[in-house]
């Protein structure tokens, strides 16, 4: 039996200031480290042996905060090509002893087009409450210019399972950091949520949030907590 887990990055310098992200590429907030590190405190534990995260820095500090405080191993960037594969190759006895990370845009954040950028409040008062909860949260209505959650899930989708899935397979634990959205269209899957569930799944930040992958199965554990585990998805 291997275990999943999936986390949504600390709170970002732009969660904070209540404005749509997307891709743009920002950090964690102080609070945001502190969320992480504390995610990275309950899951000290936990021996992992692959790691998936966003190509955007607030998901690589979460999970690099995270392994901060685990025993399991040192995490390495895999790099794909050129001279960062090359020269960051590893000789002698240290070349086996380190969990590899691998960085995927297919991970991303939701492309949030034109609002990216924009106080969610003013988007608001701009466009109207319905529509920019239609935007957030629906399942097939994109942002001006940017993908809908079915868009997103094109491409999260394909890249969980071929990629994350067989790593599970092997027995592999695993630790995926990624985006309030991009987690969404992954939990739709794995839980088959129907549309309308989807619209009221919020990912809480930096909340590990535990499967086991049995049989080809994945079965939900919970969201851990310091308080333990709390089984509820919170689709309310
Ligand atoms: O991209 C963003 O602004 C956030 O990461 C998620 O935003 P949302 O809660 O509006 O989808």
């Amino acid at each position: 039996m291997s275990k999943l887990v999936l986390v949504r990055h600390g709170e970002s310098l732009w969660n904070k200031l209540n404005i749509f992200t997307g891709w743009v590429d920002v950090p964690l907030s102080e609070r945001g480290v502190k969320e992480a590190l504390e995610a990275g405190e309950l899951l000290k534990d936990y021996k992992f042996d692959v790691i998936f995260t966003s190509e955007l820095v607030r998901a690589i500090q979460t999970v690099m905060l995270i392994m901060s405080k685990n025993s399991s191993g040192v995490p390495r960037i895999i790099h794909d090509e050129g001279r960062m594969k090359k020269w960051g190759e590893v000789y002698g006895e240290h070349g086996k002893n380190y969990i590899p990370v691998y960085k995927a845009w297919q991970l991303n954040e939701r492309y949030y087009g034109k609002l990216q950028g924009w106080n969610k409040n003013y988007a608001r008062e701009v466009y109207g409450e319905e529509q920019v909860l239609l935007w957030r949260r629906s399942y097939d209505i994109a942002p001006p210019g940017g993908e809908s959650l079915k868009d997103t899930a094109e491409r999260t989708i394909p890249y969980f399972r071929g990629k994350i899935i067989p790593e599970l397979e092997k027995g592999k634990n695993v630790l995926v950091s990624a985006h309030g959205n991009s987690l969404r269209s992954i939990v739709m899957h794995i839980e088959g949520l129907t549309k309308e569930q989807v619209l009221k799944l919020n990912i809480p930040t930096g909340v590990p949030l535990i499967y086991e992958y049995r049989e080809g199965k994945l079965e939900r554990i919970g969201y851990l907590t310091r308080k333990g585990f709390d089984t509820d998805l919170h689709i309310d």
